[in-house]
């Protein structure tokens, strides 16, 4: 095994998707494989229907692969029962949608309070967690607001926090700025930077090039495969400067 695979949190080997049969047959995910290292954030690029949500639902063990492996923090989860499969989403990963996917009959601090009751946490440790984590992505002061009352920004800083109210190993975000707008996309790209710095594992599924720079690494998605990898040299300045452009 090489040191790189040593060092993964995520390692997919020949991962596989298909949906349907004979004619119908599609291949979503055709062979790919993957390593993501302890503090990288990588972000998986590509036209639409390439196969980008089902491979991070394959890396997060939302679904399941028709071939292949993935493991996370060198254990395997392609093959786990279906119970196993739930706890460790629950204790070891984070996502964040583009959609958010809030209870909407809970108020921002409940929301991610309950992620934390579900990856195990005390009442009383959830709700602290909870309060901190919305400190942290600046919305201490709408704690008490239903997500219906929050701007799509503010929802989606809410389901960041929920992300890491299990403190995941890996935080897997599907289109996280794709329902917003380019101020509160700053505000979440800010966000993801200071995720990174403080040494979070992400992996950011994204159409728009210019978001995907900010990344240490881009991977491209073509008909389920992918195609190419471009090490990012960025830094925090140059990740900041590849936003200019969504002000066109
Ligand atoms: N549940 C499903 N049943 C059948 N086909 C599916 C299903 N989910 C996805 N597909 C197909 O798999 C392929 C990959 O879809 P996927 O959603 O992973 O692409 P994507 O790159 O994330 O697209 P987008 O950027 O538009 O979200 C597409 O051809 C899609 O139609």
């Amino acid at each position: 095994m090489s040191d790189a695979a040593d060092m993964s949190v995520l390692r997919a080997r020949g991962l596989r998707k298909d949906y349907g049969k004979g004619e119908g047959l599609v291949r979503a995910v055709d062979g790919v494989d993957l390593d993501v290292r302890a503090g990288e954030t990588v972000a998986v690029t590509g036209p639409s229907g390439c196969g980008k949500s089902t491979l991070l639902h394959l890396l997060g063990g939302l679904d399941r692969p028709s071939g292949g492996e993935v493991s996370l923090n060198g254990r395997r989860i392609d093959d786990i029962g279906e119970r196993a499969l739930a706890r460790m989403r629950r204790t070891d990963v984070g996502f964040v949608f583009q959609a958010f996917h809030l209870m909407e009959e809970l108020t921002a601090v409940e929301n991610v309070e309950l992620s934390a009751l579900l990856a195990g946490r005390s009442p009383r440790a959830a709700r602290r967690r909870a309060e901190e984590l919305l400190e942290q992505v600046g919305l201490a002061d709408r704690a008490g607001f239903l997500p219906s009352a929050l701007s799509g920004g503010q929802r989606q800083r809410v389901a960041v926090a929920r992300a890491l109210s299990n403190e995941p190993s890996v935080v897997l975000a599907d289109e996280p700025t794709g329902n917003l707008d380019s101020a509160a996309t700053l505000d979440v790209l800010n966000l993801f930077e200071n995720l990174h710095t403080s040494g979070q594992t992400l992996v950011v599924v994204t159409h728009d090039a210019r978001i995907a720079a900010t990344a240490d690494r881009m991977l491209s998605m073509r008909d389920g495969v992918l195609v190419d990898e471009t090490r990012l040299t960025g830094g925090t300045t140059g990740r900041l400067g590849a936003l200019v452009g969504l002000e066109d």
